[in-house]
């Protein structure tokens, strides 16, 4: 059995979350965490009466296993590197993490010999769309980005946008794109910038998470696109990575590294 903790229980994915431990049968669910968990009633949230609930990160003095984290980019990395510190494997969906928190978690990890895993996408589309995008990229070097998601979603550009482009990045022969003189008469119209990628973020009512990847060359293009319709999609990947992560010597990134 695999004792598991959700935090960000109370949110959309950490209800998918907490849904996936309740009906997989080798998962239980020992411990939710949320700020506003003292407010709630356990029975909304679809939590056990022997599930511990904890609104503060300090309180949490849990047995789990597995550490699911859905929760803030502001909270993902004090979260992660307190599961790493008290010996509980995390797996991470919270988007946010920036290079050097994901290096100095990957150290800890390695110093606490902790297995874990940061995945900025648990979707099989958007894990194929990444592979897709980086192979193309080889040969179609101009490349653009643009991604859909929620309207509530608070940040952006999405963790799988900028994954994207950092993969992209890694292989496309090195070039200019666009204009030598650019004019934009509307401020950032073009998007975000990475390393020359544009990332387009768009937030909408009725859309829940959605990339396309834009290639163009001399008279034509190539077109790369995932749709995730329903939240829970992403499950089938976070059962993975609770099943997979006490095989892993420390914290790596992306889903693909234990499919
Ligand atoms: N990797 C992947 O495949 C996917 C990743 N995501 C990412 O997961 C994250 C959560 O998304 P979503 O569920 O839609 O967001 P929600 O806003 O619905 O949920 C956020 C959760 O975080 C909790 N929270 C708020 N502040 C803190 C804090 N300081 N410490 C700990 N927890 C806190 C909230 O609790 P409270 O109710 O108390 O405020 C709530 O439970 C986002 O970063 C999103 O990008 C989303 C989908 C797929
Ligand atoms: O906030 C979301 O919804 C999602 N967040 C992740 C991201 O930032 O890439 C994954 C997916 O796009 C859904």
């Amino acid at each position: 059995m695999i004792k598991v903790l959700v935090a960000g229980f109370t949110g959309a994915m950490g209800q998918k979350a907490v849904h996936m431990v309740n009906t997989t049968d080798n998962f239980k669910l020992v411990g939710a965490y949320a700020p506003s968990a003292k407010k709630i009633n356990r029975k909304d949230y679809h939590l056990d009466d022997d599930v511990k609930i904890y609104s503060s990160l300090n309180d949490i003095d849990s047995d789990a296993d597995v550490w699911i984290d859905f929760t803030l980019p502001s909270s993902v990395y004090e979260n992660t590197k307190f599961a790493i510190q008290h010996h509980i494997q995390p797996v991470v969906g919270t988007s946010g993490l920036s290079d050097d928190q994901i290096n100095s978690l990957v150290k800890l990890s390695k110093q606490e010999k902790v297995g874990g895993l940061v995945a900025p996408n648990f979707g099989l589309s958007a894990v194929l769309l990444m592979k897709f995008a980086q192979s193309a990229a080889k040969y179609f070097p101009d490349a653009e980005i643009i991604e859909m998601h929620h309207g509530d979603k608070a940040d952006a550009p999405s963790g799988t946008a900028l994954n994207t482009a950092k993969l992209i990045d890694q292989v496309r022969p090195r070039h200019e794109q666009g204009a030598k003189h650019p004019v934009e008469t509307l401020k950032n119209v073009r998007g975000g910038d990475y390393h020359g990628i544009r990332i387009h973020a768009v937030r909408l009512p009725g859309y829940i998470a959605h990339e396309q990847v834009l290639f163009g060359g001399p008279g034509e293009a190539l077109t790369i696109r995932q749709d995730s319709f329903d939240r829970g999609s992403f499950m089938k990947g976070v059962k993975v990575a609770v099943n997979k992560v006490d095989s892993l010597d420390h914290l790596i990134v992306g889903l693909e590294n234990v499919l």
